[in-house]
């Protein structure tokens, strides 16, 4: 599909840019994570946004019961069934994340330049002058000249449904702000941020283990998207938590890095964690504004060298309530990918939005733009320099096998893999064509019964960039023998077929073990 390959770094004929793309059978390399909501819980809506590219479901604890999240995610798994795509599912912890209490719902009005307190006391009606918060420490972590910012999810801090305060006084448990914008708050919660602040509170809250030991073993979560991860030690403790939680101690760790106190333990974060969200829904308001990009770049930078997936949130807000993108947010899509990034998270756009199977189709198809033109050669040489020498054994096949693959226009590579650690190394070297990954399940035991591993693997790799699975059938056995090795190629190469990605007399670079040899073979299909 790539096949027509240009190169920003050299000149663009004009009028190709207007050349339209041809169709292929995904959307995107780069994923999409779309957070159901509201305006996306019908089985008809979320096979929309399957069919559409969405391939990891987020379940954002900061609202909505259990019992509404499994509603919506029961429709999820008809919509699977209806769509034959696959789905992996991550849950959102809500952290230590503060909020505003508006119990009569009815809207704030808040004026420039007048003042407003925020108190512990819940007992207190919200109201133009007083704003009940869920946190008694705020008056102990701020002081006089700090910045807060107040709103519904999307805020900016500026807008006129959001609001921006600066510290005056604290009164005991208060704390005394003026209001920098005039702004009227609407909705019965809203999220409250306070700037460059320590904010003491576990990272896993006791409710949110509760919702991950109930909510999260009964749906064997993927992902545990871990909220305001501020320190290595806090992936550490959810994965001790993760670990003795039956099947979940599979579930991948993605730290979501939410403000600056995350930013400056970034590489101890990344060491710990399985991937990484760069949240910039609360980082772009903690950071100044002409630092965000440098963050974005410099993260996904160390993200991409060591091989773990990388999310990207925020990108297209005013689709929440529009068919298009501004040009900004159209631009900033491209650039995500080309900065490296495996998925973009949608939030509002499709939990609250009015199109959330419009948006997450326009964001793969600017997706898929930008990989047209992604220096695939230069982000290669980079990744090989970076892993140095002497390369582990795999490591060298997987570089290997997307080097041939390129050379020989392969359309497709795929890698037998047990433990998804193969696929991932091949796709930390960004191949211009999909990877699938065909997923060999292994029996295991945990002393209490026998099951296969490989339903985990599958839908972990649907998070990162250029890999799509196919779990083999577990009748196959896992010893990599010449004749199981064939039976499964032909089911993989079918499956390929079937799904469009292999044409007749395409190439196909193979990447797997023959008895204890790692191979990479280049296969030409027949007519
Ligand atoms: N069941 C299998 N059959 C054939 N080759 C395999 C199988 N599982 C893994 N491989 C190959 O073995 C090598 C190691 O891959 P890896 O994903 O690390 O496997 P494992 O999880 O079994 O350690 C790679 O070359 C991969 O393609
Ligand atoms: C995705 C983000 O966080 P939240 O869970 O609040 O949506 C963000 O801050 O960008
Ligand atoms: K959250
Ligand atoms: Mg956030």
């Amino acid at each position: 599909m790539h096949s027509s390959h240009l190169l920003l770094e050299e000149p663009i004929r004009m009028a190709s840019i207007l050349e339209p793309s041809k169709a292929s059978f995904f959307p995107a390399m780069t994923k999409i994570v779309g957070t159901l909501g509201p305006k996306s819980r019908s089985v008809e809506v979320i096979s929309g946004c399957l069919k559409a590219g969405m391939s990891v479901a987020r379940f954002d604890f900061s609202w909505g019961d259990p019992e509404y999240h499994q509603e919506t995610l029961e429709n999820l798994k008809a919509a699977v069934k209806n769509t034959k795509k696959l789905c992996a599912v991550m849950l959102d912890t809500v952290g230590p994340e503060l909020q505003v209490i508006n119990k009569s719902e009815k809207s704030i009005s808040l004026q420039a330049d007048a003042l407003v307190v925020l108190t512990p006391n819940q007992e207190k009606e919200a109201s133009s002058e007083v704003l009940p918060i869920n946190f008694y420490g705020l008056s102990k972590a701020v002081k006089p000249g700090d910045t807060i910012f107040i709103g519904q999810y999307l805020f900016t801090g500026s807008e006129t449904t959001s609001v921006w305060l600066e510290v005056s006084e604290v009164k005991g448990d208060d704390v005394v702000c003026v209001i920098k914008n005039s702004a009227t708050l609407a909705g019965s919660l809203f999220t409250l941020h306070a700037s460059q602040i320590r904010i003491d509170l576990p990272t896993l809250s006791d409710e949110d283990k509760e919702v991950i030991s109930t909510w999260g073993v009964q749906n064997k979560i993927d992902f545990l998207s871990l909220s305001y991860t501020r320190h290595a030690e806090d992936v550490r403790r959810a994965r001790d938590y993760l670990s003795k939680l039956g099947d979940l101690y599979q579930t991948q760790i993605f730290a979501k890095i939410e403000n600056v106190e995350g930013l400056t333990h970034f590489d101890e974060i990344l060491q710990e964690a399985d991937g990484i969200i760069l949240s910039r829904g609360n980082l772009g308001i903690d950071l100044p504004p002409e630092k965000v990009f440098l963050f974005q770049k410099a993260a996904l930078y160390k993200c991409n060298v060591v091989g773990k997936p990388a999310v990207v949130t925020r990108v297209v807000d005013s689709m929440t309530g529009n068919l298009r993108p501004t040009r900004a947010e159209a631009t900033d899509v491209a650039n995500a990918v080309l900065d490296g990034s495996d998925a973009i998270l949608l939030g509002a756009e499709t939990l609250r939005g009015l199109y959330p199977v419009e948006t997450i189709s326009t964001v793969g198809k600017i997706c898929a733009e930008a990989e047209k033109v992604f220096n695939q050669d230069m982000y290669f040489k980079k990744t090989v320099k970076f892993v140095g020498e002497p390369m582990t054994h795999l490591e060298s096949i997987a570089s290997s096998a997307v080097r041939a693959a390129i050379k020989v226009k392969a359309s497709v590579i795929i890698c037998f893999t047990s433990s998804g650690r193969a696929a991932r190394l091949i796709a930390k070297y960004r191949p211009t064509m999909p990877v699938l990954s065909v997923v060999i399940p292994r029996l295991k035991t945990n002393q209490l019964r026998w099951s296969f591993s490989g339903a985990f693997e599958a839908r972990q790799s649907l998070i990162v960039r250029g890999l799509f699975p196919m779990l083999a059938d577990p009748r196959h056995p896992a010893e990599s023998t010449n004749a199981t090795n064939e039976s499964v190629l032909k089911v993989a190469l079918d499956h390929g077929k079937v799904s469009g990605v292999i044409k007749s007399r395409d190439r196909v670079v193979v990447c797997q073990k023959v008895g204890d040899a790692s191979v990479v073979k280049i296969i030409e299909l027949e007519d």
